[in-house]
């Protein structure tokens, strides 16, 4: 079961280390991580900062890409390569993922990279997305997110990706998958993962209105396991991360599997059409009309 886990969820992954040879090409440079190893157990790019404690088995991975963490294609690439390094290394067994942000854990997706960009490099995008999606949704390790920060859209789902989430109680901070007021619609792997976090009938309702959530509401509804004063989110992480290592890594992960196998084998052999899919909507003119009315907002929300 173990190696049927590695086959149908970890092979796939490898690829983003061995893509590491494609930034060399012309036009890929921008793209290129300046790694940079700080301490034994310490790497930087720049947008994540990754610190792994060997003697426990616990990293913490921390987006640090001010001001809001957008998953950029830049991010989303650095995020991927992260994480595989620490899948592939046998002293770590748990990731806390948070953010250096003082209130931001992520935006979501980057708008940026949806709007008047080419069907091309749109493509390149949506499979960035796809590969954090799978790589986190499929770790082996226990994956805890510390949601230190407000968390719409992609932030959201990136944190739902993760085995546990427990989240800042701060009255300004929301959480939830609001893409359909962006005019833009969950694909099946979001949703997915949406239902089984919360259940089908609030995934229904809360992904047609595209709600938002309070710190309360969302641990009312289950979308977060735990709410926390913020400056004992990243302790509470902690300590719940040594329940989860209390558990036998085969037995949690087999487990693990058999709750997301479905939806990962389903985007795995449907990755190209659902690129597709999403370059010939996101290119569409009345998407990209909505797109650009939901970031004028953002940007006069400030005026
Ligand atoms: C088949 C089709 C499938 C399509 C599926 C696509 C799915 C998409 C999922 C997504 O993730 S879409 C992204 C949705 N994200 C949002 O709606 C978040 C919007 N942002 C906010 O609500 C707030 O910015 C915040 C995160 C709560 C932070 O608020 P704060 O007041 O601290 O900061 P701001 O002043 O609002 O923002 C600062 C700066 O960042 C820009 N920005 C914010 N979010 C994004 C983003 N997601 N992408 C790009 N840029 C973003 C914002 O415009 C400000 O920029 P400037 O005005 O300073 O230039």
């Amino acid at each position: 079961m173990a190696n049927a886990w590695r086959n149908s969820a970890k092979i796939p992954f490898i690829g983003v280390l061995s893509r590491l040879s494609i930034h060399s090409l012309p036009g890929r440079m921008s793209h290129r991580p300046c790694w940079s190893l700080q301490q034994r157990n310490s790497s930087t790019s720049p947008k994540i900062k990754v610190e792994l404690d060997s003697s426990t088995g616990v990293a913490v991975l921390w987006m640090q890409s001010a001001p809001v963490n957008s998953l950029s294609l830049d991010l989303l690439t650095e995020f991927c390569i992260s994480l595989e390094k620490l899948e592939m290394d046998k002293s770590c067994r748990g990731v806390i993922i948070t953010s250096t942000l003082p209130k931001v854990f992520s935006a979501g997706l980057d708008i940026l990279e949806m709007y008047g960009k080419s069907p091309e490099r749109c493509g390149e995008f949506w499979k960035a997305v796809q590969e954090m999606w799978l790589k986190v949704y499929g770790s082996d390790m226990v994956t805890i997110a510390a949601i230190n920060g407000s968390s719409p859209a992609g932030g959201c789902l990136l944190s739902m990706c993760c085995d546990y989430r427990i989240m800042a109680d701060n009255p300004r901070y929301s959480i939830g998958l609001n893409e359909t007021k962006l005019g833009i619609v969950a694909p099946f792997w979001f949703k997915d993962t949406m239902v089984k976090t919360v259940g089908n009938r609030t995934a229904e309702v809360a992904l047609q209105l595209g709600l938002m959530y309070s710190g309360p509401e969302a641990l009312n509804v289950g979308l977060v396991d735990q709410l926390v004063p913020q400056d004992q989110v990243l302790t509470a992480a902690h300590e719940n991360m040594t329940k989860w290592l209390a558990i036998p890594d085969h037995a949690r992960q087999i487990t693990k599997s058999m709750m997301r196998k479905p939806t990962i084998d389903k985007l795995l052999s449907n990755r190209e059409a659902d690129i597709s899919n999403f370059v010939s909507f996101i290119t569409k003119d009345s998407i990209q009309r909505s797109l650009r009315l939901y970031l004028e907002g953002l940007r006069s929300k400030k005026a």
